[in-house]
């Protein structure tokens, strides 16, 4: 098999990276070498490989559910916004430098098609299928031209591409037919059919639907997922994040002490890798939640700071928010509090930015004995260390170089009291180590919580991608697939007028 598959969507957060997911993950168990591939992602959840080079989790996801070791190539441009226009560019798992939306779509991103076809190509030269992902909907008129992670890259590699719509929302029909009928007859020959997501209820009422779109595009459906809860695992982001309720819904057991330990995030802007505190929203008995106003730590165990992307942003975030105040506080009280990466550089005395925010001199919280200063090379390490007597695995992705002068050490940073701070992401996936640090967090707070014994957060997330390898088989037509991803579009797809606006066969 030479198979490839695009999985596009008819807007963003309709389900692409699960799917891509669940497609991939099903395929491995039927023995093919599959593999995962994103041109370009647009996310601050990023992962770092075992070279050091640095791409979207969402990614590095997929790449565990093909059981195979991420690299660069699957996903060779990750955007990293700093604001609402621009980002960072990394390139081949390195950052190229800070891009303008504008700059970026009006000429360099077109001329990395070349590079992220190089990608493909390898990996399709390795493995017997490769199952990429798009980005937001193929229908967006405006960046056909440069596009270079869906229809630019299916036109290129002649994949099929499979259109996910979330029903959700509603819409689904409109935005099925509208996806196809806005694109060039050349790109529509490629659209094979669609995949319902997200779906509620009883299938039988939807079918009628089904056939009439079939009727409209000559296009089949090629299955209906239903809504299945907790299955949000390390999504992109995009600029937005969920500031209310927990990480995601779960399905966690019941709490083992008397005591649940309360855990607020703050929300600070730019967040990055709020993925860090999956792992804890995963114990049983932990509450954790996002949070934005100073009196929503009254009540909390734990207070996280998490990564960002704009450490002197979010430091006047938290100023503004009176939350800065709190912290100090708390931190005065002995009360726990953990800064993680952008988090931990905050914490400090000040940091010293020319990369970032080109701020220069900002002071920092001064709870810890550390000063930052901004450097234009990028750490991206997979550290392994040890903290509370327990083995601890992260990695690392900061412009920041933190100097610790004081303190216990802890992961490369260091603890005063129940002040915690590292540059460390992911440190809480380690379970021996997450019991350590919430029994000392219980401690500290007076709470009679007692961690589970036995959470096993990569097997947590092991179970995850087997369900949406399940999804896959249990609810789409995996013979239809498996002929779409072997042999790609089929010849004779009708085409679907008007076509895109302003090219050859379109009539408006
Ligand atoms: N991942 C992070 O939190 C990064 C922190 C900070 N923005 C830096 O680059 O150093």
């Amino acid at each position: 098999m030479s198979g490839g598959l695009l999985v596009a969507g008819t807007t963003s957060d309709a389900g692409k990276s699960v799917v891509t997911a669940g497609i991939c993950r099903w395929l491995v168990r039927q023995g093919v070498k599959v593999a995962p591939f994103k041109a370009q992602n647009m996310s601050l959840n990023s992962f770092v490989t075992k070279e050091g080079a640095e791409i979207g989790r969402a990614q590095a996801m997929q790449a565990q559910a093909c059981r195979v070791e991420p690299t660069a190539l699957m996903n060779p441009v990750l955007l990293k916004p700093g604001g609402e226009r621009s980002s960072q560019v990394v390139l081949l798992g390195k950052p190229v430098g800070e891009m303008s939306a504008r700059g970026y779509h009006g000429g360099r991103q077109q001329r990395l098609l070349g590079v992220v076809l190089d990608c493909l190509a390898e990996l399709r030269g390795t493995y017997d299928a490769v199952i990429c992902e798009g980005a937001g909907s193929p229908a967006e008129i405006n960046l056909r031209r440069t596009d270079i992670v869906n229809m630019g890259i299916a036109r290129n590699a002649g994949l099929p591409v499979l259109v996910v719509g979330d029903i959700d929302r509603g819409g689904v029909f409109a935005s099925f037919f509208g996806t196809v009928a806005l694109l060039s007859p050349e790109d529509q020959a490629l659209v094979a059919g669609f995949l319902v997501n997200k779906f509620r209820g009883d299938v039988s009422l939807l079918e009628p639907g089904l056939d009439m779109l079939r009727g409209l595009t000559g296009r089949p459906t090629y299955g209906v997922l239903p809504f299945r809860h907790g299955l949000g695992i390390d999504e992109e982001d995009g600029l937005r994040i969920s500031l209310r309720g927990t990480v995601r819904e779960s399905n966690v057991a019941p709490p083992v002490g008397e005591d649940v330990l309360r855990v607020a995030v703050c929300a600070v802007p730019l967040m990055s890798n709020f993925t860090d505190v999956d792992a804890l929203a995963a114990e049983p008995g932990v509450v954790v939640r996002f949070v934005d106003r100073a009196e929503e730590l009254a009540d909390a165990d734990l207070v996280v700071v998490p990564g960002t992307r704009g450490t002197v942003r979010a430091l006047e975030w938290l100023r503004e928010r009176g939350l800065a105040e709190a912290l100090v506080r708390r931190a005065a009280e002995g009360r726990p509090v953990l800064g993680l990466c952008g988090g931990f550089q905050m914490l400090g005395e000040h940091v010293e930015d020319d990369v970032e925010s080109r701020r220069g001199h900002v002071p920092g919280l001064g709870v810890l004995p550390v000063r930052v200063r901004f450097a234009p090379e990028k750490t991206l390490t997979r550290p392994v260390g040890e903290a509370l007597g327990e083995r601890v695995e992260g990695y690392e992705i900061h412009h920041g170089v933190a100097e610790v002068l004081g303190g216990e050490p802890f992961l490369d940073g260091c603890r005063v009291g129940q002040t915690w701070g590292t540059h460390w992401h992911g440190s809480l996936e380690s379970d021996g180590f997450r019991r350590a640090f919430l029994r000392e967090v219980a401690t500290a707070s007076g709470r009679r919580f007692v961690p589970s014994p036995d959470t096993s957060f990569a097997a947590l997330r092991e179970e995850q991608l087997d369900r949406l390898g399940d999804l896959i088989e249990e609810h789409a037509d995996t013979d239809a697939l498996w002929r779409l991803i072997e042999s790609g579009a089929p010849t004779g797809l009708p085409f679907v007028p008007p076509g895109a606006p302003g090219t050859p066969g379109a009539s408006g």
